[in-house]
C-alpha cells in the first residue's frame, strides 16, 4: 500500500481541509497524522507538547508518518512540522508529495483564531508564523513535486488544482 498523494505545508495551508475534500472526491480514505497521533495517544497535540515537549512529539510524529506511508492507501496529510525530520524527508522521496502554500497574512488569518497550535501560542504569533514560513518553505519545496498556492482559492478550488497536477 502507498498513499495516492501526501500533502505537506505550513499550518493553515489547508492540508486537513483539502485532504478531506480530495479524498472524498476520489472516493479513497483520508488520514491526517495529527488526528492519528491524537487518537493513538488519547490526548491533544497541545497536551503532548506541554507534558512531554516538542522533541517527544516529533519522535511520535516521525513514527506515525513512517507507518502511514506504508499502511495508508488514500490521501495522507502530514502535520505542518513533519518535514523537519530528515528521516521523514528521506522516506518522502519515494512518494508523490503535494505542497500547499499560504502567505503570512492569509495563513495567520486562518490559524489566528485557534489555540490548538502550540507552536503559534506564544506572545507574538505573527512573528512566529513568519519565522516558521522563512525556515520551512525551502524544506517543503525540497520534498514536494507539486505546489499549489492557496491564498486566493477556496478549498474546492485548491482540490481542483491538485487534481489537475496529479493528472498531468
Ligand atoms: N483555501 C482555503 N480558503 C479559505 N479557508 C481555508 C482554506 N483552506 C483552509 N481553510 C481554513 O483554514 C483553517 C485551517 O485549515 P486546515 O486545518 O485545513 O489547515 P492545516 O494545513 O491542516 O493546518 P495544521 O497544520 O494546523 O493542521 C480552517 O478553518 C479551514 O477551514
Ligand atoms: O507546524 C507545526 O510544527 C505543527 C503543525 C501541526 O500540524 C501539528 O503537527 C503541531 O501543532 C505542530
Ligand atoms: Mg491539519
Amino acid at each position: 500500500m502507498t498513499p495516492r498523494a501526501v500533502i505537506v505545508g505550513p499550518p493553515g495551508a489547508g492540508k486537513t481541509s483539502v485532504g478531506t475534500a480530495l479524498a472524498e472526491h476520489l472516493g479513497v480514505p483520508f488520514l491526517d497524522t495529527d488526528a492519528k497521533i491524537v487518537a493513538d495517544q488519547g490526548r491533544s497535540i497541545g497536551d503532548i507538547f506541554t507534558t512531554d515537549g516538542e522533541p517527544t512529539f516529533r519522535a511520535i510524529e516521525e513514527q506515525a508518518v513512517a507507518d502511514a506511508l506504508v499502511n495508508h492507501d488514500g490521501i495522507l496529510a502530514l502535520g505542518g512540522g513533519a518535514v523537519l525530520s530528515a528521516a521523514t524527508r528521506e522516506r518522502l522521496a519515494e512518494h508523490r508529495v503535494v505542497l500547499l502554500t499560504v502567505g503570512l497574512a492569509e495563513g495567520f488569518r486562518r490559524t489566528g483564531m485557534s489555540t490548538a497550535r502550540p507552536l503559534l501560542a506564544g506572545v507574538n504569533p505573527r512573528a512566529t508564523f513568519k519565522a516558521l514560513l522563512d525556515e520551512r518553505m525551502p524544506i517543503y519545496r525540497e520534498v514536494a513535486a507539486v505546489e499549489v498556492a492557496t491564498d486566493d482559492l477556496d478549498v474546492q478550488g485548491v482540490v481542483k488544482e491538485v487534481l489537475a497536477h496529479l493528472a498531468g
